[in-house]
């Protein structure tokens, strides 16, 4: 008690300068508060921003008059800045007066030279920021811009010290790389050398080089690949003999194995980024070294390794003997004969150099070698799009969450427990419910929750399917933008292996989520205007650009709206597939479109053929095995690309065409998987006429973005929700039995066209591929082959050489090998058989050739001369 009463007031004192310090903190805290949210008004951002971008224009100014006025002021620099700032006497020749002539020779001549300009930059970038404006990759660039002044200040003062030490020649006031760059110079000099400084600014400016500017890295490499000169392989056109004479020799049946090109590499005559002269045909490369070793029609297969296999010049030689006019040589001719006996053992050694060739293919066929330094675009290209709103708050969580419990609770239904998964545009609630509580009861409280939650676009999953949970999605009041960028730059897309590789945006466990094209296999897209369905396709497109080489891939367009697709035109050569003669790549009218898909049926029709005499199953395999070449190109094999089929605005085309166009379509989706041709079909009405019930039976996987009713979303998922999403990319993903909602990555126009201009900006094919031609019915039917046969077709003569190599007259070789329409090649069967190279129609059987061997052709295709 005593005691009490002796530390009492020691303890009151305590408790009272406890209640003072905090009442200090509080009041501080405040204080440093208001301070905080005075400096986030906009206003106030407005104006430091504006300070800045002002006092970097003053310094610019100043930097500028430094070098014409720097050495008048260097006397008054002298004086040291108090003098200068406070005696009005003395007044500086630099436009920007004495404190923009103190302020340039300090960042000029004292610190880091003529690099000090790159302070002017971050100065404005730093000022727009500040004033609000959203700068994508900030902290990049002015990390990049101190690392680039610092590189250029060595590298002035080692360029000005190597100048000044070579001509012998006075300093002047101005220090190019300042003092920073002139003692680093120095100091590396006496470290490493002259040399040593100059390889080690090489090597630094390489590091910022790539890794500032992904971009340029691809070019350099490019640009690098198109100088050196592509290893061609020595053939016997260029071999030269004993003497060092050129000497003409047949191609070895060697030869056509090899990847190497027998003509001069593209890049050799032309410079990068420029069209190719040549006919475009993905197998051309191919061809070009097999074409010489299909005689006949035997199936393709190699020799195994170390065969020997005869040369022409065998075969000639052979000939000359049973021609008998060796025979006829009178053994011992005298010396003269022998003399030309030594010619004969010139050409034993070359053949000897030709078969002693290993006859195996040295190298796989590689599809991209006609455009082998094409680069694929660089997420540079993409934008970061950050809505700078916050993400969900815990308030909001907590808001939410009392909510539904409350409202749940006003409906005696009890919760044990539940969670929250925030995504970009909505959040999940899962919830269990309490044993013997029903699950369609919750169900039906769908309006009532949204009414308590005031929030639109609820949708309760009941149950979630494999978690035994009851999910509630509410839509976060900031939804987050998902951006494309951040999308392809995942590693679940990075690292796909997928044929044609999607990455469509986030889930709501914000994961990306990625499919494969091919899988699916066509996808049927629908959603009210204005709900992104645009944006929805481009970021399909874009996904695709970004991982497949143009060999490789084709899309056909069709955009009846003429302007949502158009930005794609310029990739025409690379990338877009259209109908032969037809100007534009991206369809538009009606008409064309039938032509069209009647046209990519032929084409799946003519794969299919392909694939049969492959004896392979899909696109797949038939690829590999063209790619290990299996598979004899003269016979009308290729590498096939995998063709993408983009339709937006579906609506319109049923509307006009009805029938003409679900037909084909129809076909195609049921038959061309397995052909690698895959369809995209958008539509922003999906009412039962439109997506009707031939297309949605072939269309198992399907987009729905935000639609005006619950019966569109039934037609379009054959179920409700997508009339409850809550648009701007929020959608729902069918595929199978499963559904998943995702908020698609958000890809804007601009994107769209860096990426294009990048893509055409480099060497392409000739011309878009080319479709097989599809004539109507209508126009001229069976008639036209007769109507046209005055005039020579432009493939005559290689169908020509065609047949009478492969001793084949059919029709479907021909439509195989060139890619072109049955009418047009039995014009041209109708043709041969005019100039007599194959006989008449003979019912199933084959026509007969009538030519024997090219030698034959070649002289009667001189004696027809122009009589077509
Ligand atoms: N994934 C997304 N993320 C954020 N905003 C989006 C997204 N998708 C679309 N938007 C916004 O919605 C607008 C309309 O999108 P889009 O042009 O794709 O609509 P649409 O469904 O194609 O309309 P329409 O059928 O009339 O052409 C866009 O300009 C954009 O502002």
């Amino acid at each position: 008690m005593y005691q009490i009463f002796i530390f009492l007031p020691t303890i009151l004192e305590k408790r009272l300068r406890m209640k003072k310090n905090i009442n200090r903190r509080t009041h501080e805290k405040k204080q440093s508060e208001a301070a905080l949210s005075f400096l986030k008004e906009p206003r106030t951002r407005f104006i430091i921003g504006l300070a800045f971008i002002l006092f970097s224009l003053y310094l610019l100014f100043s930097f500028i008059g430094f070098f014409f006025t720097g050495g008048i002021d260097q006397s008054l620099i002298d004086k040291g800045l108090r003098q200068i700032v406070s005696n009005p006497e003395i007044t500086a020749a630099n436009p920007a007066g004495n404190l923009g002539a103190w302020c340039s020779d300090l960042l000029i001549n004292r610190w880091f030279g003529i690099s000090s300009f790159i302070f002017c930059y971050i100065l404005i970038l730093s000022g727009i920021r500040i004033a609000g404006k959203e700068i994508t990759g900030y902290p990049k660039k002015i990390f990049f811009s101190i690392v680039l002044i610092i590189w250029f200040s060595v590298f002035l003062g080692y360029i000005s010290d190597l100048f000044y030490s070579v001509f012998d020649l006075q300093r002047s006031y101005l220090y190019p790389g300042g003092a920073h760059g002139y003692f680093v110079t120095q100091w590396l000099n006496s470290l490493i050398g002259g040399i040593g400084t100059f390889f080690l600014l090489l090597l630094t400016f390489a590091i910022i080089l790539f890794f500032g500017f992904e971009k340029a890295f691809y070019k350099c490499v490019a640009y690098f690949k198109s100088l050196i000169p592509k290893k061609v392989e020595k053939t016997p056109e260029s071999s030269t003999n004993q003497s060092g004479e050129e000497t003409e020799t047949d191609i070895p049946l060697s030869q056509p194995y090899t990847t190497s090109r027998t003509e001069p590499p593209l890049d050799e005559t032309l410079p990068p980024f420029i069209s190719l002269e040549d006919e475009f045909n993905p197998g051309k490369d191919y061809l070009r070294k097999n074409e010489e070793v299909a005689e006949d029609s035997t199936p393709y297969t190699f020799p195994a390794k170390g065969t020997e296999f005869p040369t022409k010049s065998d075969i000639q030689q052979e000939t000359t003997f049973t021609n008998g006019q060796a025979e006829d040589l009178p053994f011992d001719e005298g010396k003269e004969e022998e003399g030309e006996n030594v010619e004969l053992t010139v050409s034993n050694e070359k053949q000897e150099e030709t078969v002693s060739r290993n006859l195996q293919p040295e190298e796989d066929y590689d599809p991209t070698l006609d455009l082998s330094h094409y680069c694929y675009p660089a997420l540079d290209l993409l934008e970061e799009h950050s809505t700078g709103n916050p993400k969900v708050t815990q308030h909001e969580l907590d808001e939410n969450k009392n909510k539904i419990v409350e409202t749940l609770k006003n409906y005696k239904i009890e919760i044990v427990k539940i969670k929250a998964t925030i995504g970009p545009t909505v959040t999940l609630y899962e919830i269990i419910p309490a044993p013997g509580v029903k699950i369609s009861k919750i169900k039906n409280l769908e309006d009532d929750i949204a009414l308590s939650l005031a929030a639109l676009g609820i949708r309760i999953i009941a149950p979630i399917p494999g978690a035994g949970t009851i999910g509630i999605e509410v839509p976060n009041q900031n939804p987050e933008i998902v951006s494309m960028r951040g999308i392809l730059a995942s590693k679940k897309f990075q690292e796909s292996k997928y044929a044609l590789p999607v990455a469509l945006g986030r889930t709501i466990s914000n994961e990306t989520y990625t499919f494969d094209l091919a899988k699916m296999p066509h996808l049927l897209v629908a959603g009210a205007t204005g709900q992104g369905k645009s944006v929805g396709l481009n970021a399909i497109i874009t996904s695709l650009l970004y991982k497949k080489h143009p060999s490789q891939l084709k899309f056909v367009m069709v955009d009846p709206k003429k302007v949502e697709l158009s930005i794609y035109s310029i990739i025409e050569k690379h990338f877009l597939a259209k109908l032969p003669d037809e100007e534009d790549a991206i369809i538009t009218e009606t008409s064309k479109v039938i032509n069209t898909l009647n046209s990519l049926c032929i084409e799946m029709d003519n794969r299919y053929n392909l694939l049969k005499e492959a004896q392979v199953r899909n696109i797949k395999e038939y690829n590999e095995k063209f790619i290990k070449r299996q598979l004899n190109p003269v016979k009308g094999h290729k590498y096939l690309p995998y063709i993408v089929v983009v339709v937006d605005e579906f609506a319109d085309l049923i509307m006009t065409a009805g029938k003409d166009v679900e037909q084909p379509i129809a076909r195609i989706a049921q038959l061309a998987r397995a052909v690698g041709i895959h369809m995209i079909i958008a539509t922003q009405r999906p009412s039962t006429n439109i997506i009707t019930g031939v297309i949605k039976a072939n269309f198992p996987a399907r987009i729905a973005f935000k639609v005006a009713s619950m019966i569109d979303s039934r037609t379009i998922l054959d179920s409700p929700g997508a009339n409850q999403l809550i648009g701007r990319g929020d959608m729902l993903i069918s595929v199978g039995n499963e559904m998943t909602r995702v908020q698609c990555a958000f890809v804007d126009t601009p994107e769209i066209d860096a990426i294009t201009h990048f893509i055409a900006s480099q060497q392409s094919y000739p011309s878009a591929f080319a479709l097989p031609e599809y004539i109507p019915e209508n126009e001229g039917g069976s008639n036209i082959q007769e109507a046209d046969l005055g005039v020579k077709d432009p493939l005559f003569e290689e169908a020509a050489k065609l047949v009478v190599n492969s001793q084949q007259g059919s029709t479907s070789s021909i439509q195989r090998r060139f890619s072109i329409g049955y009418n047009r090649a039995g014009r041209i069967v109708d043709q041969l058989e005019a100039a007599g190279i194959v006989g008449p129609f003979e019912g199933s059987k084959a026509r007969q050739v009538l030519i024997p061997d090219e030698y034959s052709l070649e002289l009667l295709l001189k004696n027809l001369g122009d009589k077509f």
